[in-house]
C-alpha cells in the first residue's frame, strides 16, 4: 500500500512514523502543530493507516519502511517494544539520509539503547530513545489526540556519544508535545518506569484476575466493583502486547521489584495474623503521608485526572444543574461521578476534566452558581 494524496508535499522535511496507534498518532499530529512537515505513516493495519490518513495525521502510507524512512529527517518507531527492536534491525540495514535522527517511544529503554549503539555507532545516523510519560489504557489511533503529552514528562536517553545538538534538534522537532523533557540514563529510566507504572500495572492487571475468579461464584460482584476498584485497575484494561513487552525488556527491574512487594504483602499478613493494631495504623499512615506529599498538578506515567468535587443535596436534577452551568460555559467534562448518593445525605459529585484550565473555569462557575466546590487530590 503506498498512497500519497497530501497537503504537504515532498518539499518538506519528512517525518517516518512507523506504528499509527495511539502514540505514534499523537506524536504525529504534535509535529504537525509546529512544523511544515510531510508525514509519512508506516504499519502493519491498513485500517490504521487509513484512519490515519482520513484523520489527517499522516500524508502518505505504506505497509513496510523501505519507501518510506529512506529519504526521512526523523524517523518516529512506536510499535510496541519487541516490533520497535526488530523495527531497529530493518532501519539499519537500509541506506538513510545523512544526519537523520532516530528515535522511539518505548516504555522501556535499557535494551532498546544496548541495540542503538551496536546499531547505528558507525552510521550517519543518531538515535536518541524517548519515552513520552502519559498515555492512556486506550489504544489505536483514534483515540490520538496532539495534546496528550501536554506537560507531561518526556524521557530522552540520548547514548553517550550523542552530541547535545542533536538532542537539542529532537527536542525542536517534539516541541509540538509541550512535554516537559528529562534526559535520564537508561537504565535508571527503566529502574524509575518500574517503579512508578510497570509493577502497578501489574497488581492491577492481578486484583482483576482475582476478582474474576471471585466472581464465578458470585456474579453480584462485578457490580459492586465501581468506584475505588474501577479507579485502581483502569490501567489493566491496556494493549496487552504491548504491557507483555514492557514486563519482557524491564524483567531485571521487575522481578526484584516482584520479591519486594511480596514481602511487603507477607509482612500485611503477619500483622493483620498477629492482631498487630498498631503496625496495620503506621503501615497506612505512612502511605497516606507520601501519597499526600506527591505533586499533585503534574502529568506522570500515570496521569492524575483534572477532578473537582461539588457538593450536592439529594433532589433530582441536581446531576442537569450542574452540568448545565459547565454547558453554558463551552466547558467539556470527559467522565462524571456520584460518590456518595445515599438518601438524606449530601452527594458529592466528581467531574473530571481534560486540561487544568478547564477545572479552573469549572470551579470560578460553579462557585458563581453558589455551588460548594473543592479539589481534593
Ligand atoms: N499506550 C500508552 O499509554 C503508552 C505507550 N507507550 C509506548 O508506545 C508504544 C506504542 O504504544 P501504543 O501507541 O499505545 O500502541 P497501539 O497498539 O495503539 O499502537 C501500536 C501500533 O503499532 C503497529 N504495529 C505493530 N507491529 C508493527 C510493525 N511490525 N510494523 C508497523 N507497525 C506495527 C500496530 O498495528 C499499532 O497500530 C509502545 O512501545 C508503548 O510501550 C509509551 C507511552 C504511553
Ligand atoms: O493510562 C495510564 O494511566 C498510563 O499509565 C499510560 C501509560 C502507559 C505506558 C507508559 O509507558 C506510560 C503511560
Amino acid at each position: 500500500m503506498a498512497n500519497d494524496t497530501s497537503e504537504h508535499p515532498r518539499g518538506y522535511p519528512k517525518a517516518a512514523v512507523i506504528g499509527l496507534g495511539l502514540i505514534g498518532g499523537s506524536v504525529a499530529l504534535s509535529i504537525r502543530a509546529r512544523h511544515q512537515v510531510h508525514i509519512s505513516g508506516i504499519d502493519v493495519h491498513e485500517a490504521s493507516l487509513r484512519m490515519a490518513k482520513a484523520l489527517e495525521i499522516i500524508d502518505e502510507a505504506h505497509t513496510s519502511i523501505e519507501e518510506s524512512v529512506q529519504d526521512a529527517d526523523i524517523i518516529i518507531i512506536a510499535t510496541p517494544v519487541s516490533k520497535t527492536m526488530e523495527m531497529m534491525d530493518e532501519i539499519a540495514r537500509l541506506p538513510l539520509k545523512a544526519g537523520v535522527i532516530i528515535t522511539d517511544v518505548g516504555s522501556t529503554k535499557g535494551t532498546v539503547m544496548k541495540k542503538s549503539e551496536c546499531l547505528f555507532r558507525e552510521k550517519e545516523a543518531t538515535f536518541i530513545g524517548g519515552h513520552p510519560m502519559a498515555g492512556s489504557h486506550k489504544s489505536g489511533v483514534q483515540g490520538s489526540r496532539g495534546d496528550l503529552f501536554e506537560n507531561a514528562f518526556y524521557c530522552l536517553t540520548p547514548g553517550e556519544e550523542v552530541d547535545g545538538a542533536e538532542v537539542e534538534r529532537l527536542k525542536r522537532w517534539l516541541t509540538g508535545t509541550n512535554a516537559r523533557f528529562i534526559e535520564l540514563d537508561p537504565n535508571l529510566h527503566d529502574l524509575l518506569a518500574g517503579s512508578v507504572s510497570h509493577l502497578p500495572h501489574i497488581v492491577a492487571a492481578s486484583l482483576v484476575h482475582q476478582l474474576a475468579e471471585l466472581q464465578q461464584h458470585h456474579p453480584v460482584l462485578g457490580d459492586l466493583a465501581a468506584g475505588g476498584f474501577k479507579d485502581i485497575t483502569r490501567i489493566a484494561s491496556a494493549n496487552p502486547i504491548m504491557w507483555r513487552d514492557i514486563l519482557v525488556h524491564n524483567r531485571h527491574v521487575l522481578l526484584p521489584m516482584m520479591e519486594r512487594w511480596q514481602s511487603d504483602m507477607q509482612t500485611i499478613q503477619s500483622l493483620i495474623e498477629e492482631g498487630d493494631d498498631t503496625g496495620l495504623q503506621r503501615f497506612f499512615s505512612e502511605a497516606k503521608q507520601y501519597r499526600d506529599g506527591l505533586p499533585s498538578k503534574k502529568k506522570g506515567a500515570i496521569p492524575s485526572f483534572y477532578d473537582l468535587f461539588v457538593d450536592v443535596s439529594d433532589h433530582p436534577g441536581v446531576i442537569s444543574e450542574v452540568t448545565g452551568v459547565l454547558a453554558d460555559h463551552g466547558i467539556s467534562i470527559t467522565n462524571i461521578r456520584i460518590m456518595e448518593a445515599r438518601e438524606d445525605i449530601t452527594g458529592v459529585l466528581r467531574l473530571s476534566f481534560r486540561k487544568e484550565a478547564d477545572r479552573q473555569k469549572g470551579m470560578d462557575c460553579l462557585e458563581a452558581e453558589q455551588f460548594s466546590v473543592y479539589i481534593s487530590e
